[in-house]
């Protein structure tokens, strides 16, 4: 093995599937390191490491947080911990602030840094739409079944049926398999069409951006956007850029 990297500070986000690790820099955009699934495989990951911060975001069920709280002890690390929160710019709608997802809150604070209107698409184990207008305000937005559930929805709901695992090259199934996976990945363009859509009134005549991240991020093609004048920005990491500025802005 090689040199290993030092980082001050590593950033972790915690989804519902996967997690994802990233180096943070201060005044930049953090660098992406890893993704993986599993506590197991992520303690081996953080183990590996050589840092002495750990800024966490997560989605899970709290018992993970509580784990990385005791590793994070073991190995002598400090443990800071990103919630929804009131400040930084931003007025997010939700009545009670522990209800809105920390990782859909992290994504209003990387796109107000742009200061425009921002319509955020994560699709990721679920497909979220977040709407903010170019003053900080959040508007609101829609929480689906991402991609794969969809499809897990569906097998494990009926007998026949089967998903591809590879892309399939036509448009209309002639296979039960690609049938499966052109008629979700149909939702999640429908998804995406609806909420440009539906956005648009809402918000004022100034310019908007479009973020598109999560892991499904690829299976929206640009001629989704066509019919809309938006600018549209794929972000892979757009939880992991705002976990790193609330990082850089949060009060110590
Ligand atoms: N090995 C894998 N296991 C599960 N999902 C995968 C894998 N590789 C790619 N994916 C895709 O990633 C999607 C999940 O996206 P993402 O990586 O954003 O998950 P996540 O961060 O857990 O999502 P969320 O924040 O909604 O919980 C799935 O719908 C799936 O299509
Ligand atoms: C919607 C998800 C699962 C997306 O990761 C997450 O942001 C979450 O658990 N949110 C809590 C519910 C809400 O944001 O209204
Ligand atoms: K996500």
């Amino acid at each position: 093995m090689g040199a290993k990297s030092v980082f001050a500070t590593l950033l972790l986000e915690v989804g519902n599937t996967a997690w994802k690790v990233a180096a943070y820099r201060p005044h930049q955009q953090p660098e992406f390191l890893q993704r993986g699934y599993g506590f197991e495989a992520l303690k081996a990951y953080l183990q590996q490491q050589v840092f002495a911060d750990l800024a966490l975001a997560s989605v899970a069920a709290s018992e993970l947080t509580d784990n990385l709280r005791q590793f994070a002890q073991q190995q002598n690390k400090k443990l800071v911990i990103a919630e929804t929160q009131a400040g930084f710019g931003i007025a997010h709608c939700y009545a009670n602030p522990s209800t809105y997802g920390v990782d859909r809150w992290l994504t209003l604070l990387a796109a107000r840094a742009a200061q425009t209107n921002a319509i955020i698409i994560d699709a990721g184990t679920a497909v979220t739409l977040d709407v903010m207008d170019d003053q900080g305000r959040h508007l609101g937005g829609w929480i689906s079944p991402g991609f794969k559930l969809m499809q897990e929805a569906l097998l494990q709901r009926s007998s026949k049926l089967r998903v591809a695992t590879q892309a399939p090259s036509e448009t209309l199934g002639t296979s039960t398999e690609n049938a499966v996976y052109l008629g979700c990945q149909a939702a999640l363009r429908g998804f995406v069409e609806q909420a440009l859509q539906q956005s648009q009134p809402k918000l004022a005549d100034t310019r908007t951006v479009v973020y598109l991240t999560g892991g499904d991020l690829d299976l929206i093609p640009e001629e989704t956007f066509e019919r809309f004048v938006y600018q549209v920005q794929r972000r892979p990491h757009l939880v992991l850029e705002g976990l790193s500025r609330w990082f850089e802005q949060r009060p110590e």
